[in-house]
C-alpha cells in the first residue's frame, strides 16, 4: 500500500541552479510559505512513519534515473571473476564487491550481491581509487576497515562517471532534506548551523545491490530486517512491487513500492538519538520473489565521521510542544557507531 507513505516535495529547499528547468524564482514570502508546508509534512512523516517518497522529477531526469539502475544491472551480469577481482578483501574489507550470500543481517545470510562505495577514508582523506586491484596483491587485506580505496568496476565503462554524478546529486538532496527537517523541528538558524556542521562533510555510503529472485517456494529473505545507521537513506530501486517492506507502528509489514519520479527516503539511527526517539528509525526488509533480477541503489547520507550525536535542543522543545515523551540516549560518535556495524556485515 504505497499510498500509506506521504510524498514530500523538496523543491523549496533545493538550490534553484540545480533544477532541470529554469523556474521563476519565488518571492521571499512564497518561498517561506512553501518551505513551511514542506517542513511541516516532513516532520509528520518522520514522527509517524520514518519513511516517505521524495519527489525528484524537477531535479533528476527520467533518463538518468533509468541509466544508473541499468549500469548496476550490467555490472552484476559481468563474469564472476571480473566482479570478484574487486572483492572486499582487496581493499579494506568493506569497500568493493560482495558476492551472493556474503552479506549478513542479524546473523542470517542475505540473498543479494552488492557493491559498496564510501566517502574517502576518514583517516587519510585519500581520494585514490583502486582502479588496479592487482596493485593490492591477493590475500590479506592491507587496510583497516574504511581506510582503503574504493573499488570501481572498470566495466561498464560509464559506471564510474555516471555513479559519481549520482553521488553528487544525492549529496545535494540529502542536505536539502536535512534543512527541511531542521525547519520541521523549528530550529533557529544557529541550531541549523550546528546540525548542518555535523553533516556538511557527510561520510556517505552508496550501495549498488543486485537481488536475484528468491528460490521458488522458499520463504527466504533477500535482506533481513534492520534499521539504517545514519541520517537519511535515499533509495532508488527497480519498480518491482512488494519487495521492500516497512514495519508500520501497528506492527504490520507494508510495501514501499517505488513511484515514478520519486525516490524513497527513510531515516537512520542517528535521527533517533538526535530526537530522543521522536523520529524512530524504522525497521525494513527486502523479500524479492518476483522472477526479474532487482537492482537497488541506496545512498546513505550520513553525519560527518567525527560528529558527536546527542539529543538536540530543538527536538526536545518540539516533543514537549506535541506531548511526546523523549528519552535521552548516550552520545555516540558516528564513525565509531558505523565501525561497530560494518565489522559484522560480511562473511569473509
Ligand atoms: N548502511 C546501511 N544502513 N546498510 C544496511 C545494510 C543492510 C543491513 C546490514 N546487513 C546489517 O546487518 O545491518
Ligand atoms: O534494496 C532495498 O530496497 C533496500 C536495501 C536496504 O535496506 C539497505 O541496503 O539498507
Ligand atoms: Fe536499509
Amino acid at each position: 500500500m504505497p499510498d500509506n507513505l506521504p510524498i514530500i516535495d523538496p523543491l523549496p529547499y533545493l538550490p534553484p541552479s540545480s533544477l532541470l528547468q529554469h523556474l521563476t524564482p519565488l518571492s521571499s514570502s512564497d518561498l517561506i510559505s512553501s518551505r513551511e508546508a514542506t517542513a511541516k509534512k516532513i516532520h509528520a512523516a518522520c514522527r509517524d512513519i520514518g519513511f516517505f517518497y521524495l519527489k525528484v522529477d524537477a531535479y533528476l531526469t527520467k533518463e538518468e534515473m533509468k541509466e544508473v539502475l541499468e549500469l548496476g544491472r550490467e555490472f552484476f551480469h559481468r563474469p564472476r571473476d571480473e566482479k570478484e577481482s574487486i572483492g572486499l578483501e582487496k581493499s579494506d574489507g568493506v569497500r568493493g564487491y560482495q558476492k551472493l550470500h556474503q552479506n549478513i543481517t542479524k546473523g542470517k545470510v542475505d540473498h543479494h550481491e552488492g557493491l559498496d562505495l564510501y566517502a574517502p577514508s576518514p583517516y587519510t582523506k585519500s581520494t585514490q581509487d583502486n582502479d588496479d586491484p592487482k596493485l593490492n596483491g591477493i590475500g590479506e587485506r592491507k587496510f583497516k576497515h574504511l581506510d582503503g580505496p574504493n573499488q570501481w568496476p572498470s566495466q561498464p565503462e560509464s559506471f564510474k562517471p555516471k555513479l559519481e554524478q549520482w553521488i553528487e546529486k544525492m549529496k545535494v538532496l540529502g542536505w536539502a532534506v536535512m534543512h527541511a527537517m531542521a525547519d520541521g523541528l523549528g530550529m533557529t538558524s544557529e541550531e541549523w548551523d550546528e546540525l548542518g556542521g555535523m553533516v556538511n562533510d557527510s561520510f556517505w555510503v552508496m550501495r549498488v545491490i543486485g537481488y536475484p529472485p528468491l528460490p521458488n517456494g522458499a520463504d527466504g529473505i533477500s535482506c533481513g530486517e534492520h534499521k539504517d545507521y545514519g541520517c537519511l537513506t535515499l533509495l532508488h530501486a527497480d519498480p518491482i512491487p512488494s519487495s521492500l517492506q516497512v514495519l508500520s507502528k501497528s506492527n504490520q509489514w507494508i510495501n514501499a513500492d517505488p513511484i515514478e519520479g520519486c525516490i524513497i527516503v527513510n531515516i537512520g539511527e542517528m535521527w533517533e538519538i538526535w530526537t530522543g526517539g521522536m523520529y524512530p528509525s524504522t525497521l525494513h526488509r527486502v523479500i524479492h520473489k518476483s522472477p526479474t533480477y532487482r537492482v537497488s541503489i541506496p545512498f546513505f547520507y550520513e553525519p560527518n565521521f567525527n560528529a558527536r550525536v546527542r539529543l538536540l535542543g530543538a527536538a526536545g522543545r518540539k516533543a514537549k510542544e506535541e506531548g511526546i515523551e523523549v528519552e535521552e540516549k548516550v552520545e555516540v560518535v558516528y564513525g565509531d557507531f558505523l565501525l561497530g556495524k560494518v565489522s559484522g556485515n560480511f562473511k569473509y
